[in-house]
């Protein structure tokens, strides 16, 4: 502990922060001295962090590496897996393939099964799965770590005179709806974003509102004001993170500066004013409800404007175009684009605000956007979002690069746009870089992570693996793009004179716009005036019929037509040469939600598999898909695409153990021991590969085993649904819904994990829970065997039914997160499952031993 210590004041304020980056260009008050602490600090890291990654060396030589004479100012560096860890990982990669193979050819030439069929059905299962473990583990042999190094650039763009070269930065909150996705969420990430660590004239924000909500934008303007106190306390002191919400959540934070009673007094203010805030944002729906009908007795049941103006967008008593789904497109300035120099604030006293004196005071441009909506246009949900806000931010101020955000998700971490920046600036892959993505990390996960929320085989995993080749997939937030990359021009192989070459009406015919993309990306100084020439441009660009017969949604901006647009949209980039980059940091960038409630998790995953799924059968199918990929980007993408026809087999396999209610014995394959023994060496060789995955990804077993547990409760839920799903789009030609995941809404408040265990029947649980219930009732079976048959068994049957035994029990493991939801809230003690489910087979063995010999007793 530092040797400054906080005051206790309401529970720990905590200390002052001795370990702060550099503040580059927004705040001017005095730094915190970052010195040697940080230095110790940072080694003892680097020390831990090193056990199982190694820098490659990338300084480069040779006179082509030279700037100006200067070696290169490498702005990340590249770490891979040492070979202690690595080389073992491989080897045994090969030797799983080795004994898969020679597993099939055992199997082939023993065609020797009592149910042919089911013996044919499971041969062509091993092969889909042997074939798609190949798919997944190949891309994932030579990870690469990328590190960002703020401080060269810090060298490269501050210049040391207040001015700076960063490059400008255009940031995308989307929300559906101020229904189900509650707005102190989204107006917590606006705050993040007008806070962060960034040069403030070079950050510019957009909210699209897809509801065209009043309450959304009057939140929106009562956050712009609160951030006038918010930004500039964060920038005084220095406070992570930078979404009040979060900040206020814990007790003890650091801070910068010594003087612990300006803090003390300076923190109480801002949480009390943050606490007003919020009361006013839950009382803005009756604020302008009565405000509303005060002004309707004279006229019709509009809903009104705080200066008394009709709203444009929705009305709280919904009619013709004023409703959801059909009403014009509004854009709202909310706060200016602030002057290149600093503006320093008051002194403590004026204005009822704190002492500001010696820091920057001025706001990001922050842009309220809801684009128009009409009944007879298909609105392509969040991608659709995505590109009004592309077009609306080129035509206000046009930054080269772009990082967008889903309501829920907030900036945890100040540095993190510089760091993305890192990648974009570099000189050697700069250029070629389409979006650097970070990965999802969730705040209101339950502690054990019981549906593997945190997903973190797949965000260290398989991210830090592509980030080897030619770099992760655009998971959909927390991602910085290149604008040209989403414009889909001057890729990396077709750059040059006519590579950028426009096809006419591919973007639209806004004047505007096309004049924005002369130098895509070259900022914009003043953004147009909203005189009204400037309104009627930008509703050109918002307007629904705006991309009729254009490239939108398919060459230019975010793809459309797709449940999963993310992944589609970062696959096009990587198709035309792009190379993306993964980025972790500490403390994590950003921060969300997940849903935790099984329903929900299950409901999203069928959108992601069906998306999936959507992918491979259209033209951007990743195996047939012409461009420029990466052999192994390929064969990872193509995994991404067909990973949920696995679970076809998967539901057969899990539910082979009916045959145990089959009087005799029936083996799928003989000789039975032999074959089960293959199963269990071929399962626990990749477990033993898991081993080294869980030390080079950085995370724990049980990680790895919550993704083996869900992977098996999705595989017999929403991906053989996703199938379905997919087979009926093929011959209807209709697709997957998307539906917005729920945002954590249960009313119970005392229990922060009360979603945790709701629990409702629905269809797509009937494959998991006939799986579960058989594989119960298998193990029920065999101990009613055993009574029945009374030491007649033999030995080789008493091995058989054993090795048996162990498929149906290591199947009840996997579905035992399942399992506990079935229980619902009674799941919070697990205990009970053990008392449950021996009962149960202990049931169903004396039943079948009941009705065995009530058979016996009455055919004799
Ligand atoms: O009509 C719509 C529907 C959704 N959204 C926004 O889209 C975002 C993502 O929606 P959500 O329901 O939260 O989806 P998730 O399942 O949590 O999202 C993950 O998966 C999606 C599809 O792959 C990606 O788009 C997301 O970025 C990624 O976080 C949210 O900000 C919504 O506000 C809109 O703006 N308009
Ligand atoms: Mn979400």
């Amino acid at each position: 502990m530092s040797p400054v210590t906080a005051v206790d004041n309401a529970g720990k304020l905590g200390e002052p922060l001795l370990l702060a980056n550099g503040n580059g260009g927004t705040a001017v008050h005095d730094q915190p001295k970052a010195g040697a602490m940080a230095k110790a600090n940072g080694l003892k890291k680097k020390k831990k962090k090193n056990k199982y990654w190694v820098d490659i060396d990338q300084q480069p030589a040779g006179d082509e590496d030279l700037e100006d004479g200067q070696p290169l100012l490498l702005l990340f560096r590249n770490k891979k897996v040492k070979r202690r860890i690595l080389y073992p990982y491989r080897m045994l990669i090969f030797a799983r393939l080795i004994a898969v193979i020679l597993f099939f050819i055992w199997r082939l030439k023993n065609n020797n099964s009592d149910i042919i069929w089911l013996w044919a059905m499971s041969v062509a299962g091993d092969i889909w799965f042997g074939f798609s473990w190949l798919l997944n583990q190949l891309p994932k042999v030579s990870p690469v770590k990328s590190i960002p190094d703020l401080d060269a650039l810090k060298q490269k763009c501050d210049m040391g005179d207040g001015t700076s070269s960063f490059p400008g930065i255009d940031v995308f909150v989307t929300t559906a709806n101020p229904v189900d996705e509650p707005i102190l969420y989204t107006m917590n990430c606006i705050l993040s974003i007008l806070a962060v660590d960034y040069p403030v004239d070079k950050n510019s924000c957009y909210l699209s509102d897809d509801a065209g909500a009043l309450v959304t934008y009057e939140a929106l303007v009562e956050t712009a004001k609160f951030a006038t106190l918010w930004v500039p306390f964060c920038r005084k002191y220095c406070v992570e993170p930078r979404a009040p919400e979060s900040y206020f959540e814990v007790k003890a934070t650091p801070y910068a500066g010594s003087s612990v009673e300006d803090f003390i007094i300076d923190h109480r203010y801002v949480h009390r004013k943050y606490e007003e805030l919020k009361m006013t944002i839950e009382m803005l729906p009756e604020t302008i409800h009565e405000r509303s009908n005060a002004y309707n007795i004279m006229h019709m049941n509009a809903t009104l404007m705080e200066d008394g103006t009709q709203w444009p967008g929705t009305w709280i008593d919904p009619t013709e175009n004023h409703k959801k789904g059909h009403h014009a497109s509004i854009v709202q300035i909310v706060v200016n684009k602030p002057s290149h120099t600093p503006h320093l604030g008051l002194p403590v006293g004026a204005n009822d605000t704190l002492d500001f004196s010696t820091i920057d005071v001025r706001l990001p441009m922050l842009v309220y956007v809801s684009r128009e909506k009409h009944p007879s246009y298909d609105h392509q949900k969040k991608a659709g979002a995505m590109n009004t806000q592309l077009r609306v931010s080129a035509l206000l101020s046009n930054a080269p690069f772009i990082i967008n955000f889903d309501c829920d998700h907030y900036i945890n971490n100040s540095q993190s746009f510089r760091a993305a920046v890192c990648f974009m600036l570099d000189p050697r892959e700069g250029e070629n870089t389409a979006f650097v993505q970070f990965p999802q990390r969730f705040d209101n996960v339950d502690p054990t992570d019981r549906y593997c929320n945190h997903n973190r085989v797949f965000f260290d995993g398989t991210m830090l693996a592509l980030n080897g080749l030619q770099g992760p997939s655009y998971l959909g937030t927390g991602c910085m793009f290149r604008r040209i990359a989403l414009y889909g021009i001057d890729s990396p192989r077709w750059r040059g004179p006519d590579g950028g070459t426009i096809r006419a009406n591919i973007f639209g015919n806004s004047k505007s716009f096309l004049h924005s993309m002369v130098s895509p990306g070259q900022e914009k100084e003043m953004p147009i005036k909203l005189n009204e020439i400037g309104i009627f441009e930008l509703a050109d660009v918002m307007s629904c019929a705006y991309e009729v017969c254009t490239g939108w949604g398919k060459d230019v901006g975010w793809i459309y037509n797709i449940a999963t647009e993310d992944i589609a949209t970062g696959f096009r980039a990587h198709r035309q040469g792009w190379c993306s980059k993964f980025c972790t940091i500490k403390p994590d960038a950003f921060r969300g939600t997940a849903p935790i409630n099984l329903i929900e998790r299950l409901l999203q995953i069928m959108r992601w598999s069906g998306g999936s799924l959507e992918l491979f059968f259209s033209h951007n199918n990743p195996l047939l898909a012409r461009g420029w990929l990466h052999p192994m980007q390929r064969v990872a993408y193509l995994n991404m695409t067909i990973y949920p026809i696995t679970s076809l087999f998967i539901v057969v396999y899990g539910l082979c153990p009916l045959m145990w209610l089959l009087p005799g014995e029936f083996y799928i394959q003989r000789p039975f021991t032999r074959y089960v023994l293959y199963v269990i060496m071929i399962i626990l060789m990749v477990h033993i590969i898991g081993v080294f995955e869980i030390k080079w990804a950085g995370i724990t077993w049980m990680d790895w085993w919550r993704n083996e547990q869900f992977f098996m409760i999705g595989a017999t839920s929403a991906y053989p649904n996703a199938v379905l799903y997919m087979l009926v789009k093929l011959v209807t030609g209709k697709g997957i819904q998307f539906r917005i995941t729920s945002k954590q809404t249960s009313a119970d408040t005392n229990d922060k994990f009360a979603d945790l265990y709701v629990f409702r029947w629905v269809p797509i649980l009937i494959p998991t829970t006939l799986i579960f219930v058989v594989n119960v009732g298998a193990i029920g079976v065999a101990l009613g065997k055993v009574i029945i048959l009374n030491g007649a068994w033999t030995t080789v049957q008493m091995r058989h039914a054993i090795l048996g035994l162990v498929f149906n029990i290591w199947v009840m493991a996997l579905l035992y997160p399942f399992a506990l939801a079935m229980l619902g809230k009674r799941g919070k003690r697990p205990i009970i499952l053990f008392i449950v489910l021996p009962l149960s087979f202990v049931v169903v063995g004396v039943s079948y031993g009941a009705v065995h010999y009530f058979l016996i007793y009455f055919t004799l």
